[in-house]
């Protein structure tokens, strides 16, 4: 699969002036922007919810990635949809009807996502694959920027990757959350990821052009 894309997450942004922080890398030629919703349950932090979104979606055109980190995703789902999400990813960790969930996003029309933490194998995905088109494999565990990514989770995205191809379903974007820079965003490429969450690594820069151009040529190498 040739798709690849890098999908600047908000959560290192500026929220003072959010809209102009979006902009940056709107320009700097991204058109995937990664939302992190937190709940202060499923991790211990608390960020944002659909009012953001909805204010997103009014000023931009890009892809809304809406990552859930909340537990019992599936109540909040209609309201993501409503607010104007592309894409809703909820953790397989967060409930206990991942199916259903991912039922849930794809019937309202948007690309459905799974995510799972690093402490999580990969044994429901022959049951859940028919009902994704995104599986996130987070690289650090969630609910804050900055951290350093987790070695292990390299061969988990290459297992997933062959897995998937196994299933027939190597049309599944992987997506990796966590720790990604220019230092591992070409193994993470190679293991078989196909979009790259980056907070720290893109919006820590001044220059967001630059930040993305660097992104960009380390995963090109
Ligand atoms: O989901 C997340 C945290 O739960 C963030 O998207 C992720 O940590 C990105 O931040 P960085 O690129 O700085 O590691």
């Amino acid at each position: 699969m040739n798709v690849t894309k890098i999908a600047p997450s908000i959560l290192s942004a500026d929220f003072g002036c959010l809209e102009k922080e979006v902009a940056s890398v709107v320009d700097a030629g991204c058109d995937w922007i990664h939302i992190d919703v937190m709940d202060g349950h499923f991790v211990p932090n608390i960020t944002m919810g659909p009012l953001v979104v909805s204010a997103l979606r009014r000023r931009f055109r890009c892809t809304l990635d809406v990552h859930l980190m909340i537990e019992k995703p599936e109540s909040m789902i209609p309201s993501f949809v409503e607010a104007g999400a592309d894409v809703i990813t909820i953790h397989q960790e967060a409930t206990h009807h991942p199916h259903r969930a991912l039922q849930m996003i794809r019937s309202s029309g948007l690309r459905a996502g799974l995510a799972i933490n690093p402490g999580t194998g990969l044994d429901s995905l022959p049951y859940l694959v028919g009902e994704m088109d995104l599986l996130l494999i987070m690289t650090v565990n969630p609910g804050f920027g900055g951290q350093t990514l987790i070695p292990a989770t390299v061969s988990k995205v290459a297992s997933a990757r062959r897995q998937l191809v196994e299933l027939g379903r190597g049309d599944v974007l992987i997506e990796v959350d966590g720790g990604i820079n220019e230092q591992t965003i070409r193994e993470v490429y190679e293991a078989g990821a196909n979009v790259f969450v980056a907070g720290s690594a893109v919006f820590d820069h001044s220059d967001r052009t630059d930040a993305v151009a660097r992104l960009t040529k380390a995963l090109a190498m």
